[in-house]
Order: structure tokens, then C-alpha cells, then sequence
């Protein structure tokens, strides 16, 4: 995966995936999410007279439809309420697969402890593992074997319209975008171009999208929404920039930019419950760092959730204040390095503008229409990780009332 990788089969993976996020590329996703949001709104018009509803669900399966349409062009319809959804779809299929997936990997085996305790016998746990496999890894195995041989028949049948067409240019695609659905048919033109990517890479990357696009995203968009219901004043403050755009605000790379409010909204949600709470590199060489001496190939952990809570860098850290974001002559400005949601430098989050959009529109949309209130018992909000390195989740849901504004 093109987190996993170094030198240069890092770089031969990041040339194929840097097209996707261009800014051409991302303005071509924008009508897809905004799509997607709408219908989103429509879904949720039933609840506004019921009790309340578990937003995490909800939002997960607006989510997947956005990253499934990106990655592979199908559209899922597996959003109740939507009049195109079908029973044993492909995009059913493929949501079930990929939910397995998912739960699976949030499962932990009994070898993760002993791998994290002693790291220098990893390989000798590695060939343990493999030898005699616990129900965790059998269940993982299982399910990600269905997901394969449904994305190498994606793969089969996108080589076969791209051979008809002969072959999409790659050049043209730099220029102006790549269309949403694009991401197989570039995998597989590269490899048909300058780069070549095996069956399996290219299965991988196209797992890796979803399955970095779409946990990361759907929970630091409930977990924003959560923290307007409990701020009332806030959400107002989000509901009177939001009405200031009108209906018919155009969902733009531009567009989006005067939503300052919201974007500060976001990035203190971010803040206080960072997906992903930490981030780890390999030492390459022997250095000191501090009172500790480091040797190649040890791992490091930047822990971007003690960052975030450090107050030292942030002024009552635990309370949810947008301002700060947005307020520079109250609050003093934030230190270079202490927000470090998408992490730092040429490893960061390649996929951020691509999320900040889709949760910016997702959420216009959805204060254009809604108010939102906790149902009671959800403060504080629980939260987990299931297993290291992972991401860091409401572990109960998020119960909410939805209103008609
Ligand atoms: C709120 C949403 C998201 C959060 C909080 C998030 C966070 C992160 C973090 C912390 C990293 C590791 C950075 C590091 O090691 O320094 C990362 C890497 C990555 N993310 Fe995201 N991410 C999000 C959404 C997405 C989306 C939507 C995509 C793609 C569709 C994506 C694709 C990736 C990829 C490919 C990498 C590996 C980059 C590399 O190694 O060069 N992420 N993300």
C-alpha cells in the first residue's frame, strides 16, 4: 500500500495516485458529493418526526457511495430511502464485502500483543501467524478474499473497455481532471504507460483508497456534527453562514472557500478527536532524541491526540472553540506543527482536500435543511481504537434528533 512502501516503488505508487487530487480532479468530485449530500438530506427527511437515529450509520453509508463512486465509478444506492436501491446489487455486494473487511480489520489478534511487545521477533511471530492462524486472521483472510475477487473483476472488465477504447490519455487527465470512477482505469493505464502495476498492486491501491477515504472521513463528519448539536451556539453561528450562500450556492473549489466558519468547525473537531491519533515512522539511522537513543529501523510515534490536548499549545484545549481557527486577534495564533490532523511533510495525507470537501459540502447541505439535537446520554461522547495504529472512533454511535429548519 502506498503508505507501507519506500524509495522508489513509493514513488512509482504516489505518481499513479497524484492525479486523483489535483485541483482539476477534485472540482470533478465536487458534483458528486454534492449529489451524494442531497440525497442524503432527502434519506433523512422521515426521521425528522421519529425518535432519534444513530448518526455514525448514516453518515458511513453517505460516505462509502462518495468513496466506492470515486474508486471505482459504481454507484452503491444502498442508502435508505433512495428510490434506486436494489437488492443484491453490486453496489450491495460490494458494500457487504467491504464491511466485513472493515469490522475484520478492527479486529486485533491474540499475536498483535506479543509483535508490539517484542518487535525483534517479528518475523519468527510472522511465520507463527501464518503457520497456525487464530480466528481474527482466518476472519480477515476470508473477507478480504471476496473483496479481491470482486475488484479483480472490476479490474478484468475496466481492462477490457479500456483496451476497446484504446487506452485513455494520461496526459489529458493531468490537465483536466480526473473524472470520478477514474481511479481503476488510471491504475491500470499507468501500468500500461509509464509505470508497470501488477493485478495485485493495483487490487491494493483501489483497497487502500477506501479503506483510508472512507472510515478517516465518515467519523470526523459525525463527530463535527456532534459537536455543533452540543454547542447551540455554535451551530447557529454555522447556520447563519450557511444562509448567507442560499440554496443555490455553487459547490466550487471557490465556492467553498467562503465558508470560514465551517472549515473552523471541521478543524477543531479534528482537533479534539483526531482520526487518526497517531502517526509512526521507522528510524532510517542512529541519532539521539532527547534522553533516548535511537537505532535504525525502530519505530516512532507522533501522538497527535496528546498534541491536540497539550495545553501548552492550546487554550482550554478540551472546549470546542472554532474561533481559535478563525479569531487570530483573540486567540494567539497556532503554533506551526501542533495541529497535525493530516500529518506533516511528503507522507502526509494526500487525500485531505479531497475530505475537507466532501465534508464541507456534506455539511451545507445538511444545515441548509436540519437542526440537530443529542438525545440524552451522549455526553461525553465514547470513543475507541480498536487496535494500533488505528483510528481513533465513537465506539456507541451518535444518537441525534433531526429537525426541519
Ligand atoms: C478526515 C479524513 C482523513 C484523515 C484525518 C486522514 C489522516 C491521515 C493521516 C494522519 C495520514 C498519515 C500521515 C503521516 O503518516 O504523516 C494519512 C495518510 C494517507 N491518507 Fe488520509 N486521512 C483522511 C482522509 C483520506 C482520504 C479521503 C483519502 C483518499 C481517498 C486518504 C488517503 C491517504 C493516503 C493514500 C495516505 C498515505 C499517504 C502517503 O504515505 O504518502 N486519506 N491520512
Amino acid at each position: 500500500m502506498l503508505n507501507w512502501c519506500s524509495g522508489p516503488h513509493y514513488r512509482k505508487l504516489k505518481g499513479a495516485w497524484t492525479p486523483l487530487f489535483l485541483p482539476a480532479s477534485l472540482q470533478n468530485y465536487a458534483t458528486l458529493m454534492d449529489g451524494a449530500a442531497r440525497n442524503l438530506v432527502a434519506s433523512l427527511r422521515p426521521h425528522t418526526r421519529a425518535t432519534a437515529i444513530d448518526l455514525v450509520t448514516v453518515v458511513e453509508a453517505h460516505v462509502l457511495e462518495i468513496v466506492v463512486c470515486a474508486a471505482f465509478g459504481l454507484e452503491l444506492h444502498v442508502q435508505a430511502g433512495d428510490p434506486l436501491r436494489k437488492a443484491g446489487s453490486d453496489g450491495e455486494k460490494l458494500r457487504d464485502a467491504l464491511k466485513d473487511v472493515l469490522n475484520a480489520a478492527g479486529s486485533t489478534s491474540s499475536w498483535a500483543t506479543p509483535m508490539m511487545l517484542f518487535p525483534a521477533l517479528q518475523p519468527l511471530f510472522r511465520y507463527l501467524l501464518h503457520k497456525f492462524p487464530d480466528a481474527a486472521t482466518v476472519r480477515t483472510a476470508r473477507a478480504r478474499n471476496r473483496l479481491r475477487d470482486f475488484v479483480y473483476g472490476l479490474i478484468r472488465e475496466e481492462r477490457a473497455a479500456i483496451a476497446q477504447a484504446k487506452s485513455p490519455d494520461i496526459g489529458s487527465a493531468r490537465r483536466t481532471g480526473v473524472k470520478p470512477g477514474s481511479f481503476l482505469s488510471l491504475l491500470i493505464s499507468h501500468s500500461q504507460h509509464d509505470v508497470k502495476l501488477s493485478e495485485t498492486e493495483i487490487f491494493v491501491q483501489a483497497y487502500f483508497f477506501i479503506l483510508a477515504g472512507f472510515g478517516t472521513t465518515s467519523d470526523a463528519l459525525s463527530c463535527t456534527m456532534y459537536h455543533l448539536a452540543r454547542h447551540p451556539d455554535k451551530m447557529k453561528a454555522a447556520h447563519k453562514e450557511v444562509d448567507a450562500a442560499g440554496v443555490d450556492f455553487s459547490p466550487t473549489l471557490e465556492g467553498l472557500e467562503s465558508f470560514p466558519y465551517l472549515e473552523a468547525c471541521l478543524r477543531e473537531s479534528l482537533r479534539l478527536i483526531p482520526p487518526v491519533p497517531a502517526v509512526k515512522r521507522y528510524a532510517r539511522d542512529r541519532m539521539a532524541l532527547g534522553p533516548f537513543n535511537v537505532a535504525p529501523g525502530d519505530m516512532l510515534c507522533g501522538a497527535t491526540y496528546t498534541l491536540h490536548h497539550d495545553d501548552e499549545l492550546w487554550d482550554k484545549p478540551s472546549n470546542f472553540t472554532p474561533e481559535r481557527f478563525t479569531d487570530t486577534a483573540r486567540f494567539s495564533g497556532i503554533r506551526k506543527g501542533s495541529w497535525n490532523t493530516f500529518g506533516e511533510g511528503m507522507r502526509s495525507c494526500i487525500g485531505q482536500n479531497f475530505a475537507i470537501m466532501e465534508m464541507k459540502i456534506t455539511l451545507i447541505r445538511l444545515l441548509q435543511a436540519y437542526t440537530f439535537e443529542l438525545a440524552p446520554n451522549q455526553v461525553p461522547l465514547n470513543l475507541a481504537t480498536k487496535s494500533f495504529p488505528s483510528i481513533l472512533r465513537p465506539s456507541k454511535g451518535i444518537h441525534i434528533s433531526i429537525h426541519a429548519r
